[in-house]
């Protein structure tokens, strides 16, 4: 067959188009994970999702780990086909490529430390924020100005000494853009990246070696995940426990326990409106002084002492801002609290949150699941996250679907139950995989009266062996489930007891609370009330300038 020769100019043409094709590709694929990297993460911790995901036991290390293999595996495509694009034979009837000497797998090994630094540099930028969008903007723009000293510096590129080049590739763009600019001038001597000149420079007067450039890549993804452990740990955003800022140096940080005892104070708590306590039930929770304060002004707890026992659920009852959630965020680890402390299961809330959410199952106030995971995969999924094994975690996910009667929603993804689906599913997941210590934050509200009667015989089910506490501003629920209840009201604990011990105190039955216009008359009103309910009684109560009659019915 006879060969048409092309002319030179449309072969250079050709690998020019591909060259700027390619990089278009690598600048592409790097920006859209980088932007969507740090949106998901940062979004995760919007949602709440990431700190329900530690109370129930995920380790930090493994959260970052499973992003990091997530992303690594898409990127890895993406540099595997850019490899094969800048080595392939775009013109035909010639060799050339768009590299065409270098070793594939040299530039391969470069690229593969680039990801590693993209990839650890999104985690960096997504502890500074708690904002997905925010988040994600300042990614794309962050990666941009870290490609910055490298085109700020090119025109003096030949002056600077190795050590500001080195310096500039602290910023991974920078120092691949150097990598590139490497390759591309071993490529106009023929030669190509080698294994034997990796540690060479292209000219006498050049400084810079590609060897040092993957050295710092490496460099730079440990030092962008250090950053993002270390910013994470003492800023962790809205929630969790913020450590101080020299915790790489403190003790407990490495070895688990302080040095000095951390055991608060046995005193016991006993006055008129707390009921004695049990002595021959273990302590599951205990609450020392344990104060919240927002705002100089906005103080959501107060000086909050309570014991919480093994085989009892303990109910927290309490209007709307009583303090009850601040109260369950801040023995979970989502808040700290401002002084104060709780022991769970042997570990202080303050400096051992890890050890304390080992043996901790939460439902909160706001379902937090996952979309598209079906209640299956939930309850696998936080059994396994509980060390439960494949089998363990299949006889948790037989067990709490059949209990919740949430055997035909089994395999539905999340988002299609229904609102008291959810909160089952919450509640479950709080159960699964043998949580000796379990919060509920109203686990009942807005289900139907039988779904509210199906949990409570769940809860009251599971309660052996289990140090349960919930919270509820619904009375009945209170009376039926809990062994102690402890009502709190203006961030304060009024009183605690058993339920007969409350009844007895306050006398069972009911307060009737009426509204009085100025023209009311109270004796009509009290006659005709009467009727229905011969033994009420009337007391009348003046309260902030609005008048009020309050009934009381035995
Ligand atoms: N992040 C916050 N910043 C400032 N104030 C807060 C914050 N969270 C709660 N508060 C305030 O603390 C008080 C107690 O709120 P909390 O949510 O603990 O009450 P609650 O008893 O759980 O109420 P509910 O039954 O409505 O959930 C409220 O006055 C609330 O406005």
């Amino acid at each position: 067959m006879q060969r048409f020769d092309y002319p030179k100019w449309t072969e250079d043409l050709l690998l020019q188009a591909m060259e700027s094709f390619v990089g278009l590709v690598i600048m592409l694929s790097f920006v859209y994970t980088c932007i969507s990297t740090v949106k998901v993460i940062t979004a995760e911790k919007e949602k709440q999702l990431k700190e329900a995901m530690k109370i129930m036991g995920l380790p930090g290390w493994l959260h970052w780990t499973a992003w990091f293999i997530k992303t690594f595996t898409f990127l890895l495509l993406s540099i595997t086909v850019m490899v094969i694009l800048l080595k392939a034979k775009w013109y035909p009837g010639t060799d050339h490529t768009v590299f065409t000497n270098s070793n594939p797998f040299i530039i391969f090994i470069f690229l593969l430390l680039f990801i590693c630094a993209t990839i650890t540099f999104c985690f960096a930028v997504s502890v500074f924020f708690s904002k997905a969008n925010t988040a994600a903007t300042m990614a794309g723009l962050a990666w941009f100005l870290s490609y910055f000293p490298y085109s700020l510096m090119q025109q003096r590129y030949d002056d600077m000494s190795l050590a500001e080049k080195l310096l500039a590739s602290l910023c991974s763009n920078t120092a691949m853009a150097y990598g590139f600019k490497l390759i591309i001038t071993f490529e106009g001597i023929d030669e190509g990246v080698q294994w034997h000149n990796i540690w060479k420079t292209t000219t006498p007067d050049d400084n810079l070696k590609l060897g040092y450039l993957m050295i710092m890549l490496a460099v730079d993804a440990l030092l962008y995940l250090l950053i993002a452990i270390y910013v994470e740990a003492i800023f962790p955003g809205e929630y969790g426990v913020p450590q101080p800022w020299y915790f790489p140096f403190t003790y407990s940080y490495w070895c688990g326990k302080p040095v000095e005892s951390l055991n608060i104070e046995e005193e016991p708590i006993e006055n008129e409106f707390y009921e004695k306590e049990p002595t021959h039930l273990q302590t599951g929770i205990k609450i020392s002084h344990l104060r919240k304060e927002f705002s100089k002004k906005k103080v959501a707890v107060h000086d909050l002492s309570l014991n919480m026992y093994k085989d009892q659920i303990t109910v927290l009852l309490g209007h709307n801002g009583a303090g009850k959630t601040t109260t369950m965020s801040m023995l979970t680890g989502m808040f700290p609290p401002s002084s104060g402390t709780a022991i769970i299961g042997g570990y202080d809330v303050r400096t051992e949150i890890v050890g304390v959410r080992e043996s901790l199952g939460l439902c909160p106030q706001h379902n937090i699941l996952f979309d598209e995971l079906t209640v299956k995969e939930h309850l696998y999924f936080y059994s396994r996250l509980k060390g439960l094994t494949r089998q363990e975690s299949q006889f948790e996910i037989d067990k709490y679907i059949e209990l919740l009667e949430l055997i035909p929603k089994a395999d539905s993804p999340s988002s299609t139950l229904s609102g008291g689906m959810k909160r089952k599913l919450s509640v479950a997941v709080a159960l699964c995989g043998g949580s000796s210590v379990v919060m509920c934050d109203e686990p009942t509200a807005g289900m139907d009266p039988a779904a509210r009667r199906a949990l409570w015989d769940l809860l009251q089910s599971q309660k052996k062996g289990r140090t349960i506490l919930l919270t509820t501003h619904f009375m009945d629920e209170a009376d039926l489930l809990g062994d102690r209840i402890a009502i709190m009201s203006g961030g304060r604990l009024q009183c605690c007891g058993s339920s007969f011990f409350l009844k007895k105190k306050y006398g069972a039955g009911y307060h009737l609370i009426m509204d009085k216009s100025k023209d009311c008359s109270v004796e009509k009103v009290t006659s005709l009330l009467q009727k229905y309910i011969p033994e009420i009684e009337v007391n009348l109560v003046v309260f902030r300038n609005y008048h009020y009659i309050s009934f009381d019915i035995q």
